[in-house]
């Protein structure tokens, strides 16, 4: 079954109840439009969730006992026919989110990056395996605008006006827990916008401008008003406008908590291009470098890393 949980007033995500690993305290609200079997539940969240209490002795034993999983299967073994199958990987995943889930004390993870860079596929994967909601922040800019798409925003209002949304979103958000959130692509540049993602944790997706030019080409610019243009050549223009973006950018997306660099994946895989790099593969680096920073963040030293 799944729930909908709105932090007063307006913030509103699905979530699904089991996901929650505590009972949330407020009132159940059911969606008339869903088919029965279908149903979904709406709380109305009145009081914070509040996060596992873990101690940091307790940390040290476990992350010490916790291990990265992933790392230690080296590359050939990944990607020896017998082991390198989805399958396979969903179970690394499983097993390194079930490790750090509990340390994450149920701060909200915030996915930065520049636009196609996965922020909502990987996202949607790592909500699921770490029993967290999952929420993209444009789509509740769109939400709090009456369901305006985020390119209509942009020409009707301009972008000092989503900007603002954003930065009220944000806000909003920070004072959430057990939440995935993607980010808007321009989220980093405001200041304030890492004021309210400060009680989390932030990943920052590092995609090479060739293949983020190569998935937007692909599925067009329509819905990116930053990038949209009527060219006839899709890949080579909108890869002029991510470098340009990418330019001032850059700086900003290195204050993110983690990096997630999906050359560095690749190097480790043993893969030539960064295309054929799954989402869950993604999400397993993406764990291992929050474990890492979680380390730094208690200034403990693992001998066996
Ligand atoms: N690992 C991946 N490999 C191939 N395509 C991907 C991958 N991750 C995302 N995509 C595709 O790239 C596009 C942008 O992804 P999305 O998650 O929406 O990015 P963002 O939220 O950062 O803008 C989508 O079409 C998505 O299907
Ligand atoms: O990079 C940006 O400035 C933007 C990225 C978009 O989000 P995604 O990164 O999710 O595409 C969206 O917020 C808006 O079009 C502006």
């Amino acid at each position: 079954m799944e729930v909908k949980v709105v932090q007063r007033p307006q913030i509103s995500m699905w979530i699904e109840m089991d996901k929650i690993g505590r009972k949330p305290s407020g009132s159940l609200r059911f969606d008339p439009h869903r088919a029965r079997g279908q149903q979904r539940v709406q709380v109305l969240i009145s009081a914070r969730l509040q996060p596992a209490r873990v101690s940091n002795k307790q940390r040290a034993s476990a992350l010490e006992a916790s291990y990265n999983s992933y790392k230690n299967f080296p590359a050939s073994i990944l990607e020896s026919e017998s082991i390198n199958g989805p399958y396979d990987e969903s179970v690394i995943l499983k097993n390194k989110s079930q490790e750090i889930e509990p340390y994450l004390s149920g701060r909200c993870i915030y996915l930065v990056g520049m636009m196609g860079s996965g922020k909502t596929t990987v996202g949607k994967v790592l909500s699921q395996v770490l029993g967290y909601s999952f929420c993209d922040s444009d789509s509740l800019i769109e939400e709090e605008v009456n369901g305006t798409p985020v390119s209509d925003i942009f020409q009707l209002y301009g972008e000092g006006f989503f900007r603002d949304k954003e930065t009220e979103i944000l806000r909003k958000l920070s004072i959430m827990h057990r939440i995935v959130v993607s980010t808007g692509g321009g989220a980093v540049m405001r200041p304030i916008n890492w004021k309210h993602m400060q009680n989390g944790i932030s990943v920052w997706l590092d995609v090479p401008l060739e293949a983020l030019a190569q998935r937007i080409s692909a599925v067009g610019t329509k819905s990116r008003p930053l990038l949209h243009s009527d060219s006839s050549d899709a890949y080579r223009n909108t890869y002029k406008r991510l470098s340009n973006l990418f330019e001032e950018r850059s700086e900003a997306y290195a204050n993110a908590n983690a990096r997630v660099s999906l050359e560095n994946i690749a190097v480790k895989l043993g893969y030539r291009d960064v295309s054929t790099l799954t989402p869950t593969a993604i999400a397993i680096e993406a764990l291992d470098q929050i474990e890492n920073y979680l380390k730094d963040e208690e200034g403990m030293s693992f001998g066996t890393f």
